[in-house]
């Protein structure tokens, strides 16, 4: 069986065995070395110990590779992928970063924390990764603490509703004046702080220094007024918000500690430090409002970093600024789900609102803010493990990143690239663990959520085997591999540490650049619990296997006892009879070891179906319910349209009615004109002089008047509309001699014929205006079916000269 190494896979999943606590007991873990010495160990195998009569296949597993008990923090470090994540997060040069993750997973008191976190002896892969990190941008670190513009835009890239703030701030809010106090212990112990009962670090910052946490409006607000006082040196405001130098939480006794070999510390000029050892070396203390900061001298400094073979390349054209996320302690009254929310890059990438986030300009400052931190996880001891982690807990290092100003360019835009470090909550048996109550409660939604991070790790596994195994008999679906979809949305924490890992963004081609990188460290005690280590090994492993055991004993005594029965019986079958009784209880033996093989497989292969069901279901009711959504959007979208056509519609009509009765009530008012002037006798008097051979108008056209316009006065305007089925034709032939005649006859009937004459030109003109109009149209309306049918065509041409013939106005007119 090879260990699949999947391209696409999430992350790398490595095993780290810890040391024995008893090493004279069995272990039921053996590693399996490669003929190599070379090679690295990358398979091991589990059996059950031998008090466990029920199982006895053997199981198989593998991982990108396996720590035995002797590897260390610095071996784990160098080997586990993590300085290219650190790379990758820091970004080429002129790119943007990408997100890495480092999660330990196992069984409680398995050797998570301890890998992740360390020891009071020894840095874990947290603070070995914070002093590379610092080292290698520390030329490009910006100065947050005392340049309140670049705070200010950091503070307003952010977009995730987080709370920045200075690390020296945030530092002295949380460990003010206690420093007189006496010295209570020297021993350095995590273990210790589920016992302390003390004011939450937030409320004591509200209670005792009203307005001290610089939210972003006042620090941006802090920013304009110390550039807006030109007067005064810009700094003066922000150096109210500055805090004092880190250097004040050394011990005076010590040195300062050598955190990071490549970069001094401060020196520890300041005030008499407190005689207080550790915070976290405290023992149980009575309720107080003084807290005490960490000594950094007594922070572990072990393994270093310095001369390490590899460094991650920072991208020298860029600055960057480095802030630590802490989630402000949930107020247990009202505990609130987390609150996600989608990024600028891509509605899939979610980061967690609300956090707190540190902006430290040193490793010593990120140290203390990650101690700080680590008090405010919530610890409770279990029959277990007595310093059992009772929650997931997740570091964030946020990397941010811009394009250095030039001669010829500005600053770019601030970019994040985020390197989440995650420490799981053990999986327990409640029996083993002797919880109880919100404990049980706690550790049941613990397990819940490693569950779910199961499925998405067996089905990630799947995938790359399937992709591997496609890559090697070079089956491919257009050259992509078929991959089912990893149910990480289920939970919360499959949410937190897959969504980056599936983020498209922008849509386009290169849209998975960015998408996040992970390691996985599976921590196992070979002489722990057979059966919970067993689960997690079944689905974190790359690749498993079940083979069968020789169950010796077992089928020693069957065999035994079938000898001794056919000895029994005497000699008369003799030694043929005995050999084949001897064959058939051999392949009996055989045949049940297959069963129970058979046996286990059914019983893997049914939960693996029945979480595949869980999930099944999971997933229809999302469809129905997101279906059911867009189904509304989409029904109140085309009612919307729908509404705002028929508005758009009847108002249409209405608009073309009101021209129609408007053009009606024109043409009714000159024809009511007309009448009036005929019965006036004017028409009838003009007519008889008008000149001979005058076209005969069609009675059906609607003759109202003629005016003769021309310098000539011989000239006659004639006028033709129409609109739908009304037909008009205008023929006008005023005798200007005539209205000579009536002005200088000087009667009222010529003056009155005077203004109406000019009346009737006014109102000719007008509608000839309306009538060109009409005529374009009508040409419009008519062009289309010209088109279509030839035999149309000439219908409406015919039509047309019929309707024009005697008028004497062209087509080409209209
Ligand atoms: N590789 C190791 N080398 C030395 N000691 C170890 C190692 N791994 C674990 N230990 C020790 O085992 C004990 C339990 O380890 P740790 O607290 O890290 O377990 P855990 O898996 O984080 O447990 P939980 O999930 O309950 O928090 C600690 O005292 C730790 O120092």
């Amino acid at each position: 069986m090879d260990a699949p190494r999947p391209s696409t896979a999430l992350f790398d999943v490595y095993l780290r065995l810890r040391p024995a606590p008893t090493p004279d007991t069995d272990r039921f873990l053996a590693v399996e070395h490669p003929p190599s010495a070379d090679a690295h160990p990358t398979h091991i195998t589990i059996r059950a110990p031998a008090n466990d009569n029920r199982k006895r296949a053997v199981e198989k597993f593998a991982f990108t590779r396996v720590f035995e008990e002797g590897a260390g923090q610095r071996e784990l470090f160098e080997s586990t992928g993590i300085l290219p994540l650190i790379e990758g997060v820091l970004g080429k040069e002129g790119r943007e970063g990408r997100d890495g993750l480092v999660a330990t997973l196992g069984v409680t008191g398995s050797g998570k924390s301890h890998t992740i976190l360390g020891s009071k002896s020894q840095r874990g892969l947290t603070q070995l990764a914070l002093d590379v990190l610092y080292h290698q941008t520390a030329p490009h670190l910006v100065e947050t603490e005392t340049s309140p513009a670049v705070f200010a835009s950091l503070a307003s890239a952010d977009v995730s509703e987080a709370y920045l703030l200075p690390a020296g701030h945030f530092l002295d809010a949380m460990y003010s004046s206690g420093s007189s106090t006496e010295s209570r212990g020297s021993t350095y112990s995590r273990a210790t702080t589920p016992a302390l009962v003390r004011e939450t670090p937030s409320s004591y910052i509200h209670m005792h220094c009203p307005g001290a946490f610089p939210t972003i409006d006042s620090v941006v607000a802090a920013s304009k007024r110390a550039a807006a006082a030109a007067a005064r040196p810009s700094m003066a405001v922000f150096d109210r918000l500055t805090y004092p130098s880190l250097s004040k939480y050394h011990h005076h006794h010590h040195p300062p500690s050598p955190l990071s070999p490549h970069k001094p510390q401060p020196a520890p000029n300041l005030p008499p430090p407190p005689q207080d050892s550790s915070f976290i070396s405290l023992p149980p203390q009575p309720p107080t409002s003084k807290r005490h900061p960490p000594r950094l001298s007594a922070l572990p400094t072990h393994p270093s970093t310095a001369d390490l073979a590899t460094l991650p390349a920072p991208d020298p054209t860029a600055a960057y600024a480095i802030l630590i996320s802490i989630k402000p302690p949930p107020n247990p009254a009202r505990r609130r789900p987390l609150l996600f929310k989608p990024t600028e890059h891509s509605p899939d990438r979610k980061v967690v609102a609300g956090l707190r986030k540190i902006v430290c300009t040193s490793l010593a400052h990120a140290l203390l803010v990650l101690e700080t931190g680590l008090q405010e996880r919530r610890v409770a001891g279990t029959g277990t493990n007595a310093a059992s982690s009772r929650s997931h807990g997740f570091f964030c290092v946020e990397v941010k990143k811009r394009l250095r100003a030039t001669r010829t360019a500005n600053e770019g835009p601030w970019s994040t690239a985020t390197l989440t470090i995650v420490d799981l909550a053990g999986s327990e048996r409640a029996r083993t663990a002797k919880t109880a109550g919100a404990t049980l409660a706690e550790a049941g939604k613990i397990n819940e959520s490693l569950m779910y991070l199961g499925q998405c790790m067996q089905m990630q596994a799947d995938n790359a085997t399937a992709s591997t195994a496609g890559a090697a008999q070079g089956v491919n679906n257009g050259g992509v591999p078929q991959a089912n979809l990893v149910p990480y949305r289920q939970c919360k924490l499959t949410e937190l540490l897959f969504s980056n890992s599936f983020a498209r963004e922008g849509g386009g081609g290169g849209v998975r650049a960015r998408q996040q990188r992970g390691v996985m460290i599976v921590t196992a005690d070979p002489w722990g619990d057979f059966n919970a280590t067993g689960q997690i090994l079944r689905y974190s492993a790359l690749a498993r296997e079940v083979t069968v055991a020789r169950v010796a004993s077992v089928t020693g005594a069957i065999v035994g006892g079938a000898a001794r029965a056919a000895s029994g019986m005497g000699t008369a079958g003799g030694g043929a009879g005995q050999e084949e009784l001897e064959a058939a209880l051999a392949a009996l033996a055989a045949l049940r070891e297959e069963v129970e093989v058979a046996q286990m497989l059914l019983a893997e292969e049914t939960r693996r179906r029945q979480a595949a069901e869980l999930s099944w279901n999971v997933a229809e009711l999302r469809c129905e319910a997101v279906e059911a959504e867009v189904r509304e959007e989409v029904w109140g979208e085309f009612e919307a349209r729908m509404a705002g056509e028929q508005r758009r519609w009847r108002a249409g009509r209405a608009a073309e009615m009101d021209a129609q009765d408007e053009h009606l009530d024109r043409k009714l008012e000159l024809l009511t004109l007309g009448l009036d002037l005929e019965r006036a006798g004017v028409w009838e008097d003009e007519s008889a002089e008008t000149e001979a051979g005058k076209e005969n108008v069609a009675p059906a056209e609607s003759h109202f008047y003629s005016e003769d316009l021309s310098p000539s006065n011989t000239g006659k305007h004639r006028h033709h509309t129409s609109h739908h089925d009304i037909d008009i034709d205008i023929d006008i032939d005023i005798d200007m001699s005539t209205t000579e005649g009536a002005k200088t006859a000087d009667s009222p009937a010529a003056a009155h014929l005077r203004a109406r004459n000019s009346l009737l030109a006014r109102e000719m003109l007008q509608l000839e205006d309306a009538n060109r109009a009409l005529r374009e149209r009508l040409a419009k309306a008519e062009q289309p079916q010209q088109q279509r049918s030839p035999s149309k065509k000439m219908r409406v041409l015919k039509t047309a000269s019929r309707g024009w013939a005697g008028s004497g106005v062209g087509l080409d007119d209209c």
